[in-house]
């Protein structure tokens, strides 16, 4: 649920590095999203051309619109404005990452454009560091969602600030997703498990050899880490010991049987 609006799918795809259009538009068919972010510096924002990514974007998903490459605040909405006149949408995904190294997401110039973006009308889905205290403030600040990331935008490296995003789930009152970094459909999974609302993927989908394939399996992947979050998972056990998941087969070594296993009598696992 995001501004109000419900959707089926957890997973949000994004639009950059794919090889040709046709291999993003195949792919994102096949993960089932229905939300997909597109970068405006890539968008021809007055139509012009022919061959445009938005030409590509499967009729009846949601285009999230994002201020990727802004520097600062005023870029971010700068950016904002020309897609919401472009495309008619008040979604944005604001990202504002000075750093050309890390793409790490500028905390205070984040928090200062979505001051003035919801100000200004957006439904604002802000890309941030993982941190608590600011997705608090975001979220006090009138955006939908919080997307903390995972790891570096591209690095493919998983869900490194896994602690971090645990804190942010515990206290947020609007959805948390996980955008940046998550590089196999386990990492998907575990950002799931540990109670994200949805999860965000890019990279991970485009570089794949068969990105349509990847593309299904982080949505199976999505749905399956849900999943194992609403059944309430069991915590881990401790390292030095087993306890056998089997105890009744102790019962044949009564009847006779030779028993196996660790010789407690309480079965083998
Ligand atoms: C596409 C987008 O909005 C970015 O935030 C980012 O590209 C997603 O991260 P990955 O590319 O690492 O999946």
């Amino acid at each position: 649920m995001i501004a109000g609006r419900p959707y089926r799918s957890r997973l949000l795809v994004g639009t950059g590095k794919f090889a040709a259009h046709e291999v993003m538009r195949d792919s994102l068919l096949a993960s089932g999203a229905e939300i997909v972010t597109v970068a405006l510096r890539r968008v021809d924002l007055d139509r012009a051309g022919e061959g445009d990514v938005l030409d590509f974007v499967p009729p009846g998903m949601t285009l999230l619109p994002n201020t990727s490459g802004a520097v600062d605040a005023a870029e971010a909405l700068r950016l904002a404005r020309l897609g919401r006149a472009a495309t008619g949408t008040g979604l944005v995904k604001l990202e504002v990452t000075p750093d050309p190294r890390t793409l790490a997401p500028d905390p205070i110039e984040t928090l200062r454009a979505a001051e003035l973006m919801v100000a200004d009308g957006f439904t604002v889905l802000p890309y941030c560091s993982a941190d608590p205290v600011l997705a608090r403030r975001l979220e006090e600040a009138g955006c939908a969602t919080v997307m903390p990331l995972g790891s570096w935008i591209g690095s493919n490296r998983g869900l490194r600030t896994r602690d971090a995003i645990e804190a942010i789930v515990a206290a947020a009152g609007v959805p948390v997703i996980v955008d940046a970094g998550l590089g196999v459909p386990s990492d998907a999974a575990e950002a799931m498990e540990i109670g994200a609302a949805a999860v965000l993927v890019n990279t991970a989908i485009a570089v794949a050899a068969d990105p349509v394939r990847m593309a299904r399996a982080f949505a199976l992947a999505t749905v399956a880490g849900r999943l194992g979050h609403l059944a309430g998972q069991a915590g881990p056990g401790t390292a030095t010991a087993a306890s056998a998941s089997s105890p009744l087969t102790g019962f044949l070594g009564a009847l006779g049987a030779p028993a196996k296993g660790n010789g407690n009598g309480r079965g083998t696992g």
